[in-house]
């Protein structure tokens, strides 16, 4: 005898999370499945490098087949969500024009979209960092960009409670006061409240399409498992959904998997300053760049800052040069240059199940990345810097792509209606179906899709996403 649940989710960021509360506020029976560990507030590892090494695929440490590109990506209860700033953007005109352009889907659009980013957005505690919020560090920036005559906008965060100016710059390694809004203390809370199981350190495998039933082989604690449910919804991310879908042989059918991966390359500027900046204290981002001449070279700013062993790591060499680097900590401003990356890589698995992923930066990139990287230079230079570091190091964050959502089955893999093409019971709405990168925070835009996509699931089953769907007995004999 076997569980057969209505829904399997795997995976529990920004999107499991979303379609998780819907679907169980809609009375199914699902099961999500996770394969980082369950924390809490009080369990977050409050050590730098504990935290990365922990909550990290790979340690945090996942590269570019050319280790040109770093990518960071969560592996815990939470997903992205855990490890991210919680800045939630809407995509604007720009970004859905170029998506409806490159896939003929008429809802990549503002108006069609603004229903469901009204929709999760009402159950998000959402904050506009204001001036009383800001640290030296967002101060410098703000000076230079009125100095150099160029427009900024504060940043609109996820958080409830972060204190007197946001005096805690520790949500990177997971919010210890609750107050940032994570999927983990948002959409899966409630979905928990309508039944939600979950099932953490479980690592997706192999994903077996059926007629009627679609069966999930890990492991987990060491031991090989299956789950069985009606249908899946695939939520592991750009890179994780990918990857199974790859191990699990469905590149056969679809030729389009694993192309179009983009990730928003970022390039952190240190500029040293005679006075005391310490931007490690207070709110850790405030504000970005709203220049419409940055949006069109494909760019964007953003005042930032990280822990010393991160900021250690940006800082090529050793020994007493890095050393005198590092005594500087307190004199640091920092400002990331984040490029809209118009050159997309491809995701492959070697013959262990292992991710192979191209990603390379060409010219088009460069001319991005360098017209960014001179503003900051400016701008630094503007405020009497006493010397700028452009870390060689390239990291990939929003991580987009490889199973791109669009109506053919030759170079799409998912369908208008979410749904793979040619597997009517495995649905996916995570970063993955992105079809190029948008140069916006993605998060709120997963999860406005996911929305969307528990809509036509539930429509597909025959459910309103206001009526319940009635259960099928839930312990059935299973024959896979
Ligand atoms: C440091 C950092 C800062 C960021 N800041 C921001 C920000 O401020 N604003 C913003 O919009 N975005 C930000 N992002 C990006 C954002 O977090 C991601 O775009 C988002 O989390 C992606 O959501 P998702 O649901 O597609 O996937 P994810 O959040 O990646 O969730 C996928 C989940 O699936 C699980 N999974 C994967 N494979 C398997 C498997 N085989 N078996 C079981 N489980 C599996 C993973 O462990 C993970 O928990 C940031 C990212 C990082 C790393």
């Amino acid at each position: 005898m076997a569980d057969i649940y209505d829904f399997v989710i795997i995976g529990s960021g920004p999107s499991g999370g979303v379609l998780a509360y819907n679907l169980c506020k809609a009375g199914a029976r699902v099961l999500m499945l996770e394969a980082g560990k369950a924390h809490s507030a009080k369990t977050f590892p409050r050590n730098e490098m504990t935290a990365n090494a922990s909550l990290m695929w790979s340690g945090g440490m996942d590269t570019s087949t050319d280790a040109g590109l770093l990518f960071l990506r969560g592996k815990v209860l939470g997903g992205g969500s855990i490890i991210n700033q919680c800045l939630l953007d809407r995509f604007d005109d720009n970004a859905f024009d170029d998506w409806r352009a490159r896939t003929g889907v008429d809802f990549y659009s503002s108006s069609t979209m603004s229903r469901h980013y009204d929709e999760v957005e009402s159950h998000l505690a959402l904050h506009t960092m204001e001036k009383c919020d800001w640290n030296r560090n967002a101060e410098l920036y703000v000076e230079g960009f009125d100095k150099c005559g160029m427009e900024w906008a504060p940043l609109r965060r996820g958080q409830s409670n972060c204190g007197q100016g946001n005096d805690c710059v520790v949500c990177l390694g997971g919010c210890p006061r609750d107050s940032k809004q994570s999927s983990l203390v948002t959409f899966i809370k409630k979905a928990q409240q309508h039944g939600l199981e979950i099932e953490t350190e479980f690592n997706v495998s192999q994903i077996i399409h059926g007629t009627n039933l679609v069966t999930v082989y890990g492991d987990q604690y060491g031991a090989a498992r299956q789950v069985y449910g009606r249908r899946c919804i695939v939520a592991g991310g750009a890179l994780g959904s990918t990857q199974m879908l790859l191990k699990s042989g469905f590149k056969d059918k679809l030729p389009g998997l694993g192309s179009n991966f983009t990730c928003h390359p970022q390039f952190m500027n240190i500029a040293l300053f005679d006075e005391i900046v310490d931007a490690h204290k207070g709110a850790f981002q405030s504000v970005k760049s709203q220049d419409p001449r940055f949006r069109q070279q494909g760019f964007k700013l953003e005042n930032v800052f990280a822990g010393p062993i991160a900021v250690s790591l940006l800082k090529p060499g050793f020994g007493l040069d890095h050393q005198r680097f590092m005594q500087k900590y307190r004199n640091m401003a920092c400002i990331e240059v984040a490029i809209r990356d118009a050159t997309a890589g491809t995701i492959n698995i070697d013959k262990s199940g292992r991710l192979k992923i191209k990603k390379t930066m060409a010219d088009a990139d460069w001319q991005r990345a360098n017209a960014g990287i001179r503003v900051v230079e400016t701008l630094f230079n503007s405020l009497g810097a006493r010397d700028v570091m452009k870390s060689p190091i390239k990291i990939g964050l929003h991580l987009m792509g490889g199973c791109t959502l669009g109506k053919d089955g030759r170079n799409s893999v998912v369908n208008e209606h979410f749904q793979v093409h040619d597997h009517p019971n495995v649905f996916i709405a995570d970063s993955s179906i992105f079809p190029s990168a948008p140069g916006i925070n993605p998060s709120l835009s997963i999860m406005a899709l996911a929305h969307k996509a528990s809509e036509h699931i539930l429509a597909e089953c025959g459910v309103s996403s206001t009526a319940k769907i009635k259960s099928k007995s839930p312990v059935v004999e299973v024959q896979p």
